[in-house]
């Protein structure tokens, strides 16, 4: 069986010009806990990618989002992150609503590039936010 698809935000201040990146910090379940993500999650049958992606960010953060360009990743395109899961990733800026963490989150922070390790993020997320620090992240 192949990987499920998992789709999230790396959710920026700027898509010209990033500076800083939201992370989320899951509050379920109990394994994942305390642990800082992309905000995103599960495409339903159904749905297309991207369309899951605007659902999940209402869902889970109460906002609105400009699509940028998609963080490719070296798993055909996307990014393996779990023995279950393969994650594709875009950059997005909020165009309405203030990002408030709702129940899969209880906490929310912008990093500055220089700030991207200071929170535990998931295993499999790690190696993409260095990416992100190395090549998308200006500062
Ligand atoms: N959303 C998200 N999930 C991630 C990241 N990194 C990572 O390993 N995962 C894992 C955690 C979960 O096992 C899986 C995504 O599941 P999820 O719980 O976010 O999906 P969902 O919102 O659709 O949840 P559900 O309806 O199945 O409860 O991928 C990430 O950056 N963002």
């Amino acid at each position: 069986m192949g990987r499920r698809l998992v789709v999230a935000a790396a959710l920026v201040d700027d898509l010209g010009a990033p500076t800083a990146l939201l992370a989320a910090r899951r509050s379920r379940p109990v394994e994942l806990a305390g642990m800082w993500e992309f905000p995103g999650g599960k495409v339903d049958p159904g749905e297309t990618p991207v369309e899951a992606l605007h659902r999940e960010l209402d869902e889970e953060l109460g906002v609105t989002v400009e699509l940028g360009a998609e963080v490719a990743g070296p798993d055909d395109g996307g990014w393996i992150i779990t023995d279950r899961h393969v994650m594709r990733l875009w950059l997005a800026r909020v165009t309405a609503g203030e990002p408030e963490p709702q129940v899969e989150h209880d906490e929310l922070r912008w990093l500055g590039r220089g700030e991207l390790m200071d929170v535990p993020w998931l295993t499999g997320d790690v190696r993409i936010v260095e990416h992100l620090r190395a090549g998308v992240l200006a500062g």
